[in-house]
């Protein structure tokens, strides 16, 4: 079996050229990740009293003023990532320092992407159940991973969807996504969601179509690249 990944964004492994000073930076990033998911899914979650939840927004407000003062723009890419190292701290799937992304933790075996994730009360949908838009954004990831792990990065252009059944929150879940196609510009993914229990049973399965960018769109898109 082989097995490649594409996500080194522990904040400890990182890219072997980082500095100690990214790799620390990276660690407390993810740290702080850790820390907002755990808060995120905890506010959910939580049937305190409204003096307590007060009290928590008021502190919140103010442990965000330091990290407030030193901000990137839209233009600026983070300076913890290493793009092309296949690093992006803030991916809001995948990213551990996101308080947003489950996280997934993928990897490529046998020519397949294979994630692993559980998501919490945060991302419910219909009652006990996650929100589609949440399976879609996990699948787009993993068709987008699968494209670009075969050496065909792009951008989607079209998301097909199929909801077989509900995907049950606080549950370990199966994620897989792989390309079945590659034109000339082209390349087109398919990806399933399962419980890890399960992994045979699909509930959500998508069918994506991905677009190469050209040279003068990611000119026009990003100046002298993403
Ligand atoms: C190593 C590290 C690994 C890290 C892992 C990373 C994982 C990250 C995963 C992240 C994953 C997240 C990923 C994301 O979330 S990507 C974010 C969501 N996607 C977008 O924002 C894309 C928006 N679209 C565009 O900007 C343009 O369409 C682009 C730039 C893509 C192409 O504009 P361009 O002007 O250059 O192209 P074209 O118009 O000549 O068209 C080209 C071809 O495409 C065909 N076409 C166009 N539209 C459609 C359509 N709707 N259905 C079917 N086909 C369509 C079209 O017919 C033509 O085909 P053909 O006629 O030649 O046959």
């Amino acid at each position: 079996m082989t097995k490649r990944s594409y996500h080194p964004t522990d904040g400890r492994t990182g890219n072997g050229a980082a500095s100690d000073a990214i790799r620390e930076r990276r660690a407390a990033i993810e740290d702080l990740g850790a820390a907002l998911r755990t808060l995120l899914q905890v506010s959910a979650s939580t049937e305190a009293g409204a003096d307590e939840i007060r009290l928590a927004a008021a502190e919140l407000r103010r442990v965000t003023g330091p990290l407030a003062a030193s901000v990137r723009t839209r233009a600026q890419q983070p300076s913890a990532d290493d793009l092309l190292g296949g690093i992006r701290m803030y991916n809001p799937v995948s990213g551990t320092g996101s308080g947003l992304a489950p996280p997934v933790d993928a990897e490529v075996v046998d020519g397949v992407v294979v994630g692993t994730c559980t998501l919490g009360l945060a991302y419910e949908g219909p009652p006990t159940y996650a929100h589609g838009g949440v399976s879609a954004l996990l699948l787009d990831h993993m068709l987008g991973y699968a494209t670009t792990a075969s050496g065909h990065p792009g951008m989607t252009v079209e998301l097909t969807t199929r909801y077989r059944a509900p995907v049950p929150l606080q549950t370990p879940l199966r994620l897989t996504g792989r390309v079945t196609e590659v034109l000339t510009r082209k390349v087109i993914a398919h990806g399933t969601i399962a419980t890890a229990a399960d992994p045979d049973t699909v509930l959500v399965e998508a069918t994506g179509t991905f677009v190469a960018i050209r040279p003068e769109k990611v000119r026009a898109l990003w100046g002298s690249g993403p």
